[in-house]
């Protein structure tokens, strides 16, 4: 299984969308608190989220406790200071995406943790500034989902 991680999400939409995007294809979804809003299931009714969507969200009370809760696991950030692309990458069942605040982006103190190539960038024409962070999450999660076959897709 792959593993979606928000750090310090902002905008509830992106989350939203996010949490439907991990229930379609499959991934797991971690949210890294603080979060910049509540997560009831009375909001997420009127997102248009049904309750077995949210079944596989796990909220962690800071980045540390994410980081002890996926011990072992590698973890990829993604970040407009990044390297290599996504198609670029290697992926592995069992991987964690990082992503950034839609404000802030990831802080250095998270990505000078991590290798230079497990920093990754999503290229963008010059004179870009950013993805929207759910269609960063959807492109990058594709590419990692592609180059595991698959798993869980129906195919029909
Ligand atoms: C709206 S962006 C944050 C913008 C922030 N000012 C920055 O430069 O990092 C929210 C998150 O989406 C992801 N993201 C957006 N565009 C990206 C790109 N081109 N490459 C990799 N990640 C991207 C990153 O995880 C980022 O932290």
């Amino acid at each position: 299984m792959l593993h979606i991680a928000l750090f310090e999400p902002e905008i509830p939409p992106n989350t939203g969308n996010i949490i439907r995007l991990a229930a379609n294809t499959g991934a797991a979804l971690h949210l890294i608190e603080p979060l910049a809003f509540e997560m009831d299931e009375k909001r997420l009714r009127r997102a248009g989220l049904d309750y077995g969507e949210f079944a596989r969200v796990r909220v962690h009370r800071d980045y540390p406790a994410f980081c002890q809760a996926m011990a072992g696991a590698r973890q990829f950030a993604l970040t407009t200071k990044g390297g290599p692309a996504p198609g670029e990458a290697v992926f592995e069942d069992g991987d964690v995406l990082l992503f950034g605040p839609e404000t802030r982006g990831l802080p250095a103190s998270i990505l000078e943790t991590l290798p230079a190539e497990r920093r990754l960038r999503l290229p963008m024409v010059a004179g870009s500034r950013s993805l929207n962070l759910s269609n960063a999450v959807a492109a990058t999660l594709y590419e990692a989902w592609r180059q595991l076959g698959y798993p869980g897709a129906n195919r029909d």
